[in-house]
This record gives C-alpha cells, sequence and structure tokens, in this order.
C-alpha cells in the first residue's frame, strides 16, 4: 500500500479542499467541518497463554454535527490514528450524502486476527469494547459502531453483549451497535449489504447512458468485464451478485496471496470456496495465477473494483489502470494523486463515500429497528395479509355469484398474501437510496460546469448538507 505524502487523512483532506474550493462557505466553516473533533487511544492488557499481552485500539469521532456518529472497527496490523481519522471524515461525508442521520466515527484494533483462537479474539474483543463503553465511545445515543475489515457479525454480537451486560438496564442496549447476527437484533440483508449496494449503484450508473458514454463504455452491465481486489465480505458479494444477476464477467480476481486471471470468466462462489479451503487463490482451476497481485490492478478490463485496502491506486501505477471506470468498494482505494491522473486519463470513478453507502445505509435500519424494538414489516403485514384477504374473499365471491369458474392458483395466494416482508423492505430501501444520492451526485456534476467529477459533486452535495446542520445549530 502507497499513501499520499501526509498520509491517508491529507488525501481525503485533498479530496475535500477540491470541492470546498467550489463552494461559498466561510473559511472557519470549511475548517470546523475538515477536522477530526477528537481521537480516543485506547492501550489495554489481556491475560492470553500465560502472559499478558497489550493492544493498541482506537474511536475518532470526525463530525457530531448529528448524533450518534456513526462507523465501523476495523481490525488490522496496519490500523492507526491516521487511518481511523480519515475513516472517520469519509464516514460524516458518506452518511450526508445517503441521507443517513448520523455523525461521521471509525474505530480500529491494531491486530492480525488469523493469529488468534475464536475464544481469544472474543476476550480481546469484548475488552476493547469495554474500554470504549466506559467511556461513551460505544453508546446507542452517542455512537454506534459496526462491522469493517476483519470484523463481522461476530464481533459486534460479543460487543452488543458487552454494552447490554454493563447497561442492564437501557432498554435501547441492543442499538449500541449493527451489523450484528438476526438472532442477536440484527436485520435482513446487512451482511451483504455494502456488496448490494455496489451492485445498485453500478446498476444507477448504467441507467444513465450519457455517464457511461463518459467512461467510454456503452450498453449495460451485462457482458461487461470487471477486475476485483478483495473478495471479502464488500468484494465477494458485489461481484457475486454482479456475476449472477447482472451477467457481469469476473475475469480477475486479487488477493492477499495474488491473483488470478480467467477470459472466461470466474465462478466467484467457487474462487471464494477456493479461498476458504486453500487460504488464497492460488491453484484455482482453469485460472492463470500470479504472485503479483497488484499488477492486475492495471490488467485491460471495463470495470475495476477495488474492495480492501486504502492507498492501492497511486500515483506509482495509475497511469497503468486500464479500468474504464472504477467503482471504489473499498474506503480510499485511489489516492488523491492518482485521482487527478486517472482523471486527466478519462476514467471515471464512482467514489467511495457514495458507492460503498450500503452498509451504513442498512446499519441505520438496523438501529431503527432495534430502537423501535419490532421488525420491520411485522405490524404493515398483518394489514397487508388482511387487506389481501378481503380481495380474494371477493373476487371468490363475485365468481361464485356470476357462475364464472376461475380459481386462484396456491402460489399465487401465496404471494400474494404474504406481504413485503423484512429483506424486501431493506432491499427497497437500500435501492431507493442508491438512486436518490446517485441522482443528487449526478446533478450537481452534470449542472454545473466547473465540477469536473462524481467525487466532487458528491463532496459537494454532502458538505452542504453538513454546513446548514452547523447553521442551523447556531455555529
Ligand atoms: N464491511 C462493510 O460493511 C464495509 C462498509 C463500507 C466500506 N467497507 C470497506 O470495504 C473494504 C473491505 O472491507 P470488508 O468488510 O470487505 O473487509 P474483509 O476483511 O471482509 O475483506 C477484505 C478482503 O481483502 C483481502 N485483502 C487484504 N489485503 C489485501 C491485499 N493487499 N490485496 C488483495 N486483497 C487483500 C482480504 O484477504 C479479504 O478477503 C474496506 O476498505 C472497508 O473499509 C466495508
Amino acid at each position: 500500500m502507497q499513501r499520499n505524502q501526509g498520509g491517508f487523512s491529507a488525501s481525503v483532506n485533498a479530496m475535500y479542499d477540491k470541492a470546498v474550493a467550489l463552494m461559498d462557505l466561510s473559511p472557519g466553516l470549511v475548517e470546523k467541518i475538515r477536522i477530526c473533533n477528537a481521537t480516543y487511544t485506547v492501550r489495554f492488557g489481556v491475560r492470553l497463554r500465560g502472559d499478558i499481552h497489550t493492544f493498541t485500539g482506537y474511536r475518532s469521532v470526525h463530525s457530531e454535527h448529528m448524533e450518534p456518529v456513526k462507523g465501523g472497527i476495523r481490525f488490522a496490523m496496519a490500523v492507526d490514528q491516521d487511518e481511523v481519522e480519515a475513516l472517520a471524515s469519509l464516514m460524516t461525508y458518506k452518511c450526508a450524502l445517503v441521507e443517513t442521520p448520523f455523525g461521521g466515527s471509525k474505530g480500529g484494533l491494531c491486530i492480525d486476527p488469523t493469529q488468534w483462537e475464536p475464544h481469544e479474539m472474543e476476550q480481546i474483543t469484548r475488552r476493547f469494547a469495554y474500554e470504549l463503553i466506559k467511556r461513551d465511545m460505544i453508546n446507542p445515543a452517542q455512537n454506534v459502531p459496526a462491522p469493517d475489515m476483519g470484523t463481522g457479525e461476530r464481533e459486534m454480537a460479543w460487543i452488543s453483549d458487552q454494552y447490554q451486560r454493563m447497561n442492564t438496564t437501557d432498554i435501547n442496549g441492543r442499538a449500541c451497535v449493527t451489523g450484528k447476527p438476526l438472532n442477536a437484533g440484527g436485520i435482513s440483508g446487512r451482511v451483504e449489504a455494502t456488496g448490494r449496494g455496489v451492485q445498485y449503484a453500478l446498476r444507477e450508473f448504467f441507467r444513465h447512458p450519457e455517464d457511461v458514454a463518459a467512461a467510454r463504455l456503452s450498453g449495460g452491465l451485462e457482458g461487461k468485464r470487471i477486475v476485483v481486489q478483495g473478495l471479502g465480505n464488500v468484494g465477494f458479494h458485489a461481484a457475486s451478485f454482479l456475476e449472477r444477476e447482472d451477467g457481469a464477467k469476473i475475469v480477475g480476481i486479487i488477493e492477499r496471496d495474488g491473483g488470478i486471471w480467467s477470459e472466461d470468466g470466474l465462478s466467484v462462489d467457487d474462487v471464494h470456496l477456493h479461498i476458504r479451503e486453500h487460504g488464497g487463490v492460488k491453484g484455482f482451476p482453469g485460472a492463470t495465477y500470479s504472485g503479483n497481485g497488484a499488477a492486475l490492478l492495471e490488467a485491460d478490463c471495463d470495470i475495476l473494483i477495488p474492495a480492501a485496502l486504502e492507498g492501492v491506486i497511486h500515483e506509482g501505477n495509475a497511469n497503468g489502470v486500464q479500468a474504464k471506470l472504477i467503482i471504489e468498494a473499498a474506503n480510499g482505494p485511489v489516492t488523491s494523486d492518482a485521482n487527478e491522473i486517472l482523471l486527466e486519463k478519462g476514467v471515471v470513478i464512482i467514489p467511495d463515500l457514495y458507492a460503498n453507502a450500503g452498509g451504513v445505509t442498512v446499519s441505520y435500519f438496523e438501529w431503527v429497528k432495534n430502537l423501535s424494538h419490532i421488525r420491520f414489516g411485522r405490524m404493515q403485514r398483518r394489514a397487508e395479509e388482511a387487506r389481501h384477504q378481503l380481495l380474494v374473499d371477493e373476487l371468490e365471491r363475485l365468481s361464485k355469484a356470476r357462475d364464472v369458474p376461475w380459481t386462484l392458483s396456491d402460489d399465487f395466494k401465496r404471494n400474494y398474501l404474504r406481504g413485503a416482508g423484512e429483506l424486501e423492505l431493506v432491499r427497497s430501501g437500500l435501492d431507493d437510496t442508491m438512486r436518490g444520492a446517485y441522482g443528487a451526485m449526478r446533478h450537481v456534476w452534470h449542472d454545473r460546469h466547473d465540477v469536473p467529477d462524481l467525487r466532487t459533486a458528491g463532496f459537494i452535495v454532502a458538505i452542504n448538507r453538513i454546513a446548514a446542520s452547523y447553521t442551523a445549530k447556531g455555529l
């Protein structure tokens, strides 16, 4: 990974500065929105394997213009203060762009999860959570984490349980974290939400022939040749949906141990299984393997989906990128320097603050579900069922009265009577959000001739909303 000089935060701030230069905001407000409000560093010991091991973690709060603040917790060796602050700032802009009523935050623990057994990971996670909970850095009303790299449902369930043990009378305790398993207060469709959001973002892009042409592409997603970096939560779901549901061809997959290539297209589910069984992509049948996975970022393809780390497309390799469209499933995969090189080359970038917002959108639904203490669609479903039943009864009565012999198939009755369930509501809410946010972004991109790219447009939409919020508060 290569970051801009000055690091990940400097890269995000350069993109921010490019947007505010086109806006009419006071210098003081520009500075207030840019800076990170607070970062809490925690060092704690856990007794493991007969000795005390010390871990370092962070929780950063970028902006509290809305509360709670929201953002994932990352478990990785490369976690540091600059990284969590940059990621927290991206959360602020992302939440504003997709209109989830949160400020931005992010957390991280410096750890290699593969080095520890599950019961040890539980001890470490609970202790990290304890340190943050007792300082209100995890709290349903103030700061609500979610999964990120190296964490998932399992860790979120431990964190939620830890909070509830420490706050036994907080009836909203489950809302202290999102991305939980369904049986621990989670919501249907959260696991795949970020990948699903990437798919919806691409579908929305391809619904606009003018935008597709700007990327020097034509037609729809069907048959588009895609390279994906990182087959984890986000990359796997995005690639799998695009392959199975949109007819796209995944020609390249890059993982930690290297990259694989097949012009005929790779089966994402099979590669995923292979990685689980063999620890990497090497040896996947029918594909060409290279130990230098990063080289595939520069391979010939239509769409590149970086879905692993930040800073993977930088000044050193941006010129070599052949993809016509990049969708940033990861946070910050393109440095600000690389961004300018790619723009110059005519590459269109669907930016992270929009592209991977599916996760926080469905997290918002989960938080609302936890606070309302009722499953989405439960009451509505009863009402719909009753209404549909009345209609079916009436049709049957009429058919008998008029002696018109017709029947409803059992399938039709079952589906028609069922009403919308939680998953349908989550998906339609996510689709609606992704469409709305794209519309807002593209409106600025096309209508203002001084706005050069979708990223700057996205920042402008987000910053305007954050500025309005600060102004309304009297700041
Ligand atoms: N999980 C979410 O809901 C979510 C939401 C928004 C954004 N994101 C962002 O998406 C990105 C990925 O997150 P995730 O949750 O899918 O993480 P994950 O841990 O589930 O998956 C990351 C994948 O990247 C691979 N990887 C790591 N280093 C690599 C390298 N050098 N080259 C190639 N592959 C490498 C890992 O092996 C793993 O398969 C991060 O930038 C994260 O901030 C995640």
